[in-house]
């Protein structure tokens, strides 16, 4: 499906999406317990494969509406009944679609299994790295292997992994450490995770912990790395899931891109919780832009002003890397984005997918391995066809900026915004913006 921008004003108030990273890491730590309710997940195409997961290892996981009955999408609570510690020998191949955080979490699941466990995804999962994983997998007594033996799904992962001491490599992804410490606390030993290079990402293993500390089970900080006692019992008979940063980002960018005169865009449920993408606040107050935080009330209030590129350091929040080139391509002066290469390991190479995308506008870009520069005083951002490459954050970054092009734009691939804000497009309609869907 293709998403057609035509420029327009944005306003008024709009929710965003539950917290994907903390809806699949209540579900599987519901998993590794006895049961839970999970109040208001992020029902998304993401957080299902890690709910099929769990299922595949021996729980149940119902997603359900207020009435409790199962619904195939807009569940408002996911009822899950555990597998209880280690997960059961999957009777079937587990598919992670195209979600990192359900392959990466599942794999150090799979490595507790007394049997083996294969894992897959689609063609975008499949050219991830897991190599670091399989590896630390390995060392701790389990068998973890890539099937083409090129350090990506699909993988065969199992044998009784125990705990122990593991070093990995920092800047890859965070994943591979939530991984090992979710895993670790049902072994008899726990696991030691030795950074080997710098955290990326590190606001992601705090959102680990926190929730973990919700469940019961304990984390420590190391002088190098991080460690989970072993014999730890998952249990909480209910988790409430705090709202999206990611998926806030679009809108607050929207709105300070393109908000009426005078007029307002009022982002709800933005409870304050350990995700780094909050930064998206500080970034767009440091652009200029009107913005304020109601910490108490979770409301985020943005207006449009003269908006300033600045230089922005992305190693604790990948994910915001597409917002910000498509607010530097509006700004005056140059946005620096740094500290970026791990951005290039996600559902496709965003650095790479965003200068080319913003390029096919009339930017004008300067890409390097670790960092995009986007020239936005330079150039005159103009409606163009750009492709999602099957990525809802590219999708969702080049709408905002079909808000302010010169022009129609055509964003391919819209469909993929299931994977994180099912209710993307509608959010945007109900704020103004002239999207249509076909
Ligand atoms: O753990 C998580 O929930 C995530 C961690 C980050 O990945 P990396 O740690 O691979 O950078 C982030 O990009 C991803 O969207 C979600
Ligand atoms: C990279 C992302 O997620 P994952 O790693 O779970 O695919 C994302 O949501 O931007």
């Amino acid at each position: 499906m293709d998403a057609h921008v035509s420029p327009s004003r944005v306003a008024g108030r709009a929710r965003a999406p539950p917290s994907k990273s903390y809806t699949h890491r209540a579900i599987l730590a519901a998993g590794y317990g006895a049961g839970t309710v999970v109040t208001d997940p992020l029902d998304s195409a993401d957080p299902r494969a890690t709910g099929r997961a769990v299922e595949a290892f021996g729980g149940t996981v119902e997603w359900v509406d207020d009435d409790g009955q199962a619904v195939e999408e807009g569940a408002s609570a996911v009822e899950v009944d555990g597998f209880g510690g280690r997960p059961g020998t999957p009777d079937d191949v587990i598919d992670c679609a195209n979600s990192g955080t359900t392959m990466r979490l599942v794999t150090a699941a799979a490595g507790l299994t007394e049997g083996l466990a294969v894992l897959t995804g689609d063609e975008s999962l499949r050219s991830r790295p897991q190599g670091a994983l399989l590896d630390a997998v390995e060392s701790l007594d389990g068998r973890a292997e890539s099937t083409r033996r090129n350090g990506q799904a699909p993988l065969v992962v199992g044998d009784a992994m125990g705990g122990g001491a593991v070093a990995i490599p920092g800047d890859v992804s965070s994943q591979f450490v939530t991984a090992l410490l979710m895993a670790g606390a049902v072994t008899d030993d726990g696991v030691t995770v030795d950074l080997e290079t710098e955290l990326k990402s590190a606001p992601y293993v705090e959102i680990t912990r926190e929730v973990l500390a919700d469940f019961g089970v304990d984390t420590e900080r190391t002088d190098t790395g991080f460690r989970v006692p072993g014999g730890q019992t998952y249990a909480t008979d209910e988790y409430a899931v705090p709202g999206d940063f990611s998926s806030m980002s679009y809108l607050l960018a929207a709105g300070a891109v393109a908000s009426e005169e005078g007029e307002a865009v009022v982002v709800e449920g933005a409870r304050p919780s350990a995700q780094g993408d909050s930064a998206i606040v500080d970034v767009l107050d440091r652009m200029g832009a009107d913005i304020a935080w109601d910490e108490a009330a979770g409301e985020i209030t943005v207006r449009g002003g003269d908006l300033s590129g600045v230089e922005v350091d992305v190693g604790d929040t990948p994910d915001l890397l597409p917002t910000l080139a498509v607010l530097g391509a509006v700004a005056d002066g140059e946005m620096q984005i740094v500290n970026a290469e791990h951005v290039r390991y996600k559902e496709t190479d965003r650095v790479a997918a965003m200068a080319e995308s913003l390029t096919a506008m009339g930017v004008e870009v300067t890409e390097e391995q670790d960092s995009l520069t986007v020239h936005g005083g330079d150039s005159t951002l103009t409606g163009a066809t750009v492709h999602g490459r099957g990525d809802h954050r590219l999708v969702m970054a080049l709408t905002v900026a079909g808000l302010v092009a010169d022009g129609e734009t055509t964003v391919t691939g819209a469909e993929h915004v299931d994977v994180s804000f099912p209710d993307f497009f509608d959010t945007m309609a109900a704020l103004g913006a002239s999207v249509s869907v076909e």
